[in-house]
């Protein structure tokens, strides 16, 4: 497959360059006034994001951005600041209706001197991190995780602190693990997660607050639940079993299902989740009291949604094959999220419960398929 070629060809560059860090450590310190890797007292920190003046719109890059959420998002952005505005950029060649949507660009975040000219020659104030290995495919390939997760997130963290960026990254439920409390989850809690994903987005985290305490980096995140979308496939995660089961239904009739029917996992449309993010964003730094959230819409079993399915398409047979790697992290991840923070300090609410979720799917996917068999 030329994207697991093309990742993995990545990873081992990375991997083997010898010390790969220090590199990027030496361009860091030999052509930046100021860099966290330089400044050896906190009162020396001296980052701010003062570069973007609420007046204008952001100049956005998007890392990441040919996944299953960088295509919305680009459009919600640019709807809002302008085409021009909004970069969209991964490893990956673009369809071509992405192409010509706004402005693509090839980025691999594990090349710090390429993210740095980017950022530069295009005057960038805002970057939105998208770039991961989702925690099914992260476990079938950690090097590659660690690389791209860990190793990618300091690039990025080092360019948005030098360059007075504001920084989003996402986090997930998959930060939580099988000692937190899993009904709700709390924001503060317990945090040892069982996968590479899990732990290299626990690392996000507290790196990025980490950043923002000591140099002053505008750092925002969300911690995403599953996310279902129906115009863009998910990239190998526990919780795509609730995408997939729109389009086999619609196309098939018939749904095999890899996690059991009582697994139930915090979810949310994705129209929510980008809107959530542009939120987030946009909010004064003052109404905000932490810097990573959760954020909630619903939650539901396999066997749950089988049955809203079913209210619309009651010949849908659904059959159960448990894949053991998935069920095992959905097991330690959170069953319901507690995003009351979310919800007092910056006025998150969701718009889509499972009803408008599941109702929204089927138009849309019905309706593409219908134009599909026209055509
Ligand atoms: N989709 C969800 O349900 C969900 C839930 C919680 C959090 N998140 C987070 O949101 C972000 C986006 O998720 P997504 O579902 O769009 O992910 P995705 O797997 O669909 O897309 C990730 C993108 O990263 C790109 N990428 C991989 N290696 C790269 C590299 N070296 N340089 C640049 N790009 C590289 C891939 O080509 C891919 O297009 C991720 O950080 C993910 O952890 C997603
Ligand atoms: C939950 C989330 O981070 C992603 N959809 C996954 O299952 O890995």
């Amino acid at each position: 497959m030329p994207v697991v070629r093309a990742l993995t060809k990545v990873a081992k560059k990375a991997l083997l360059a010898p010390g790969c860090g220090c590199q990027v450590s030496a361009v860091a310190v030999r052509h930046v006034s100021f860099s966290p890797r330089q400044v050896s007292n906190a009162s020396d920190a001296s980052f701010h994001s003062v570069s973007f003046s609420e007046t204008d719109h952001p100049k956005v890059l998007i890392t990441g951005g040919l996944g299953q959420l960088g295509v919305g998002l680009a459009k919600l952005l640019r709807k809002r600041y302008g085409k021009n505005n909004v970069i969209l950029s991964d490893i990956r060649k673009p369809p071509t209706h992405v192409f010509h949507s706004g402005p693509f660009i090839y980025s691999d975040i594990l090349d710090y001197k390429n993210l740095r000219e980017i950022v530069v020659n295009n005057r960038i104030t805002w970057l939105v991190h998208y770039s991961a290995l989702l925690s099914a495919v992260g476990e079938a390939n950690v090097a590659l995780a660690r690389a791209v997760n860990i190793t990618g997130l300091h690039n990025i963290l080092d360019i948005a602190a030098e360059h007075g960026l504001r920084l989003f990254v996402p986090s997930t439920i998959g930060a939580f693990g099988p000692t937190s409390p899993r009904n709700p989850t709390p924001d503060l809690c317990v945090q040892r997660p069982r996968t590479i994903y899990g732990v290299s987005k626990v690392h996000a985290e507290l790196m990025g607050e980490y950043y923002h305490h000591r140099y002053g980096l505008d750092f925002r995140c969300l911690r995403y639940p599953g996310i279902i979308s129906a115009d863009s496939q998910p990239g190998g995660g526990t919780t795509d079993y609730a995408v997939q089961i729109f389009h086999d239904a619609v196309k098939t009739g018939k749904f095999e299902c890899n996690l059991k029917p009582d697994t139930r996992l915090p979810m949310m449309y994705i129209d929510d989740c980008l809107r959530a993010t542009l939120e987030i964003m946009e909010a004064p730094a003052e109404t905000l009291s932490m810097r990573t959230y959760n954020i909630n819409a619903m939650s539901f079993t396999p066997d749950e949604l089988v049955q809203e399915v079913q209210k619309q398409l009651p010949d849908l047979q659904v059959t159960y094959k448990i894949d053991p790697v998935r069920q095992a992290i959905a097991d330690s991840w959170p069953m319901n999220f507690d995003d009351s923070n979310a919800r007092n300090d910056w006025s998150w609410k969701h718009d889509y419960d499972l009803p408008e979720l599941v109702q929204t799917m089927l138009n849309f996917i019905g309706s593409e398929s219908q134009f599909a068999q026209a055509n």
